[in-house]
């Protein structure tokens, strides 16, 4: 698979092309066939979905929060969720589907048991989205299984992608990419923070360093390749106006097409190029300027607050907890709450701290939940 020579740093003559159905598809099982069909016809070479237990990635009150919004496809966010779900049954269409296309078929787990879910699948990769980047104890279940990742950045600082790399390598995994992004629907030009592919491919000199884009069009991606880029992930609609959240920031059929054109047509022997060299090749105005301004590391962005607070995952109890108990690890779970609490990658740092008073089951543990 190319996937894997380009994470062994092998030298290939492609860029590896992710079409995100995520939840695109409404639904609908028959309408995620077409659109892989669509991918394949248009040139990716993989299509991915996104796995979630629900119980497993959100809390109760999480998934019983009335969910208002012009996207939702139930009253709650439960109810929405579970619309957009597919059965064991309808992941293994999928996947029959996608062999008889030759077209790689995968998803990003997004919670331990849906990852459990993928590799009995057996998916060539597991992809990490962003909302889970600093969600340690996934990573590390992750990084024990015998699966190439790919690992997105967005909403996380510098210090936390140091982190995600030194925890692969603590688990001796090397087979792994990371992706720059940033979760922000649909990303300005000016936030899109390109040369974040360079900082990383300069820190990081033996990890294949990708992109997922949430921007608009299809030229600051082909920037991403040209400053190094091997792995390219974009969303991807049958069209723009549907409703749902990311289809607005998705690519339409056509727009694959002139995408997986451009970067077959790109001669990676020259890649990667500088700024300059990439806004007269792409032939680029304002707009590209601005994706590939000067940016010196890695921080969570203003224009991702809105997605942090919504899908950032925060430490929860995993059982009821009693006033003056001392936390295990066993204690804690990982999860989208409502309301939030310590954010995931301070999950280590609460082992043995006393909590000042009564947590039930699946509530946020919060800074002055416990005792310092
Ligand atoms: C961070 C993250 O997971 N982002 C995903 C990947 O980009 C998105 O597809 C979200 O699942 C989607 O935007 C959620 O929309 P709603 O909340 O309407 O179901
Ligand atoms: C959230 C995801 O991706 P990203 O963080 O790359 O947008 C995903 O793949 O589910």
């Amino acid at each position: 698979m190319l996937l894997n020579d380009i994470i062994s740093g092998k030298v290939v003559d492609s860029v590896y092309i992710i079409a995100e159905i995520g939840q695109n598809h409404q639904g609908c099982v028959e309408t995620a066939k077409k659109m892989i069909w669509e991918a394949k016809k248009a040139g990716c070479h993989c299509v991915k979905f996104q796995k979630s237990d629900l119980p497993a990635k959100f809390t109760r009150s999480a998934l019983d929060r009335e969910y208002i919004s012009d996207h939702a496809w139930g009253k709650t966010y439960g109810e929405h969720k579970e619309y957009l779900e597919f059965s064991k049954d309808q992941y293994l269409q999928l996947q029959a589907h996608c062999k008889e296309l030759n077209v790689d078929f995968t998803a990003s787990a997004m919670d331990e048991r849906s990852l459990e879910f993928l590799a009995d699948l057996n998916v060539p990769f597991i992809k990490i989205g962003s909302g889970d980047a600093n969600n340690f104890p996934l990573l590390k279940k992750a990084a024990n299984l015998n699966l190439p990742l790919v690992i997105s950045t967005g909403m996380q600082t510098m210090q936390t992608v140091e982190r995600i790399v030194q925890t692969m390598r603590e688990s001796g995994k090397e087979d792994f990419a990371l992706m720059h992004c940033v979760s922000s629907y649909p990303t300005d030009p000016e936030d899109c923070s390109l040369q974040l592919i360079s900082v990383l491919r300069r820190r990081f000199p033996n990890v294949a360093i990708g992109y997922s884009g949430h921007e608009l069009g299809v030229v600051i991606i082909q920037a991403a390749v040209l400053l190094g880029a091997p792995i390219v992930e974009r969303h991807f609609t049958p069209d723009k106006i549907q409703k749902g959240s990311d289809h607005r920031c998705s690519l339409e059929p056509q727009e694959l097409k002139a995408l997986t054109t451009a970067i077959t047509n790109f001669k990676l022997s020259s890649v990667p190029m500088s700024p300059q060299e990439i806004v007269q090749k792409l032939n680029g105005g304002e707009e590209l300027e601005a994706a590939l301004q000067h940016v010196e590391s890695k921080t969570i962005l203003p224009c991702e607050l809105p997605c942090r607070n919504k899908l950032g995952k925060s430490i929860v109890a995993a059982r009821n907890l009693n006033k003056g108990y001392r936390l295990q690890l066993a204690d804690m779970a990982i999860k989208v709450s409502e309301p939030s609490g310590l954010t995931a990658e301070d999950y280590l740092d609460l082992v043995g701290k006393e909590l000042a008073g009564n947590i039930g089951e699946d509530e946020p543990i919060l800074g002055s939940s416990i005792i310092n």
